[in-house]
């Protein structure tokens, strides 16, 4: 079988979720569950938008990558891509920029990139508060280097990534639908 990963990749609140969640309910992709020590936020439940872990019982899970971001523990791991892929071909995971490098370094062409930017800082700003995320939470998370870090597609991706600026969501649907369109005839054929 072809299978096949969507990372979606990006800076905090430039629309990985959303994106994830429209290959999901669009065309059906089975989502990778990641690992985080990230206290919850109000309407996260454990087991659907994470496995909520502490510092300790994160570090009993395979990981195919892990990454430190804002404070917190993140991590993907093996199981999870193939529970996924056990369920269809195509699958999709969101990932900060340095885990959609080492997922393009592992898995070479069954890692499909795709990098979303927002440009407006402010406009971001507002989404995630727009989310519900309270302030402080947004502040901590813009003075991290991981939030300006994510800000640019990096250079290890340079030319292995697709580029989709998400402002207007239905010109943002209809980048990601041709993207998709690509891999479904091949997983199709
Ligand atoms: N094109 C768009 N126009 C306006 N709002 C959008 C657009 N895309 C996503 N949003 C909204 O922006 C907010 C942030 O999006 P989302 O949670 O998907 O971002 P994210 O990249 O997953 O963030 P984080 O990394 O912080 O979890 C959500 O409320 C979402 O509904
Ligand atoms: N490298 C990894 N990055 C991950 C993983 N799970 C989520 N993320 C990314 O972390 C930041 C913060 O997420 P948030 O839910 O706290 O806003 C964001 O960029 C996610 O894409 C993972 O397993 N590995």
């Amino acid at each position: 079988m072809n299978n096949r990963v969507f990372v979606i990749t990006g800076a905090a609140g430039s629309g990985k979720t959303t994106v994830r969640d429209y290959l999901h309910d669009q065309y059906k992709m089975a989502r990778v569950i990641t690992h985080t020590t990230r206290p919850s936020r109000e309407n996260e439940r454990d087991g659907v938008d994470y496995y909520f872990e502490d510092d300790h019982s994160f570090f009993d899970n395979h990981f195919l990558e892990s990454v430190h971001y804002a404070g917190h523990y993140y991590g993907s791991s093996y199981e999870g891509l193939e529970n996924a892929w056990e369920k269809s071909p195509l699958a999709t995971i969101v990932l900060d920029t340095a885990g959609a490098i080492t997922y393009k370094e592992k898995l070479g062409d069954k890692a499909i990139i795709i990098f979303l930017q927002v440009g407006d800082t402010e406009e971001l700003q507002r989404r995630m508060q727009g989310r519900g995320d309270n302030a402080a939470m947004v502040e901590k998370r813009i003075q991290s280097k991981e939030y300006h870090r994510d800000l640019e597609l990096p250079y290890e991706l340079a030319g292995k990534a697709y580029q989709v600026i998400n402002h207007d969501w239905q010109q943002t649907a209809q980048q990601i639908d041709k993207i998709v369109e690509k891999y479904r005839t091949e997983t199709a054929g």
